[in-house]
């Protein structure tokens, strides 16, 4: 986009807002009623809600493969209505759910279709699609000439996300794309992405089915409900702790204290004193990791009891009913 801010790595992203913006389809039905929201640059928010509530039709509005009826969209400071459609979706990365690589392409023509399409030297597009395969953790020497058929789900996934984000997007839209692997693969494709997204920092709009996915991956999450009414927008501990709504309270489910623990990191303020007699058989925990995982050790600890480790050494103890606690829903 002209204008798009970038931020001090040279990377770009641009913040995105939807400003009261409506979708009716020549049916009749309206998706979309009135729906606002702002998305910080490099932010990854995350689009929930049961199905049919319009998800994703407010990502193919951000992208204009739907217009919308009403309303306005603004990346950056500038108006995506008023952009040329073509244009605008090449700055856009777009993953779908079966990602949609080309069949009779190999995955260095699928990762190079948007710089091809800008005029891209062969040189720098070839150069670009190294440097993506290697980012999602594919040897381009490897798989660079391999059709899509030749590759599991998952590593068709991250080819999807290396051809997103291949024309280096202000902004990358999401629909279902870890749905389509099983629940291994996706756990692991979540954290590669993870990781990806603090290099990138690209605005990233992701819609899910998945509540734990959600918890995992978004900064944000907005809670949708039918004609995309906006639940509640808010992170992910907010969301679990205080849900806003009757809605949002029966979306996250009675189980919601245990999906906290997923984004509660284990601090110091939840240690006791390691006594001197400390046995030497308990299990570790490492101060800064999940929550969730630390209460993976302690239900295998026989004692209930782990020591939490910094960089190696001890810290203090963890016991079992401290984490419980804070999984005590806070209203
Ligand atoms: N082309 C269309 N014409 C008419 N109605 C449509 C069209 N596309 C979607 N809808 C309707 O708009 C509403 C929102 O659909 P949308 O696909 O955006 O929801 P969703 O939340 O993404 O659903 P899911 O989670 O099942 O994918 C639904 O009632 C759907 O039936």
């Amino acid at each position: 986009m002209d204008g798009t801010p970038a931020d001090g790595d040279g990377q770009r992203a641009a913040s995105i807002t939807l400003d009261g913006i409506g979708k009716r389809y020549p049916d009749g039905t309206e998706a979309v009623r009135d729906l606002s929201l702002h998305v910080d640059a490099g932010e990854l928010v995350v689009l929930i809600g049961p199905s049919g509530c319009g998800k994703s039709t407010v990502l193919r509005m951000i992208n204009r493969l739907i217009e919308p009826t009403s309303g306005r969209i603004l990346l950056g400071d500038s108006d995506v209505t008023q952009a040329d459609p073509v244009r605008l979706r090449r700055q856009i990365g777009y993953v779908i759910q079966n990602v949609g690589l080309f069949p009779h392409q190999t995955v260095a023509a699928n990762v190079a279709t948007v710089p091809r399409l800008l005029g891209w030297s062969r040189d720098r597009a070839r150069q670009r699609v190294g440097e993506l395969l290697e980012l999602v953790g594919l040897d381009p020497t490897q798989f660079g000439r391999r059709y899509p058929h030749e590759l599991s789900g998952g590593q068709r996934q991250r080819v999807g996300v290396a051809r997103a984000l291949a024309a280096d997007p202000v902004v990358l839209l999401m629909d279902e794309p870890f749905s389509a692997v099983d629940p291994i693969v996706r756990t692991r494709l979540q954290e590669e992405f993870l990781r990806l997204q603090a290099e990138v920092r690209k605005t990233i709009v992701l819609v899910t089915h998945d509540l734990d996915e959600a918890v995992r991956l978004g900064d944000r999450i907005a809670v949708l409900s039918e004609g995309g009414q906006l639940e509640q927008y808010d992170s992910p501990t907010t969301l679990l702790g205080s849900p806003a709504t009757p809605f949002v309270r029966e979306f996250v489910g009675a189980d919601r204290g245990i999906r906290r623990l997923v984004v509660t990191p284990v601090t110091r303020e939840v240690l006791e004193p390691l006594p001197a007699d400390a046995s030497v058989e308990l299990p570790v925990v490492s101060l800064g990791g999940s929550a969730y995982d630390a209460l993976a050790v302690l239900l295998t600890s026989p004692s209930g009891q782990a020591v939490v480790t910094e960089e190696g050494r001890p810290v203090g103890l963890l016991r079992r009913e401290r984490i419980l606690a804070l999984a005590e829903p806070s209203s």
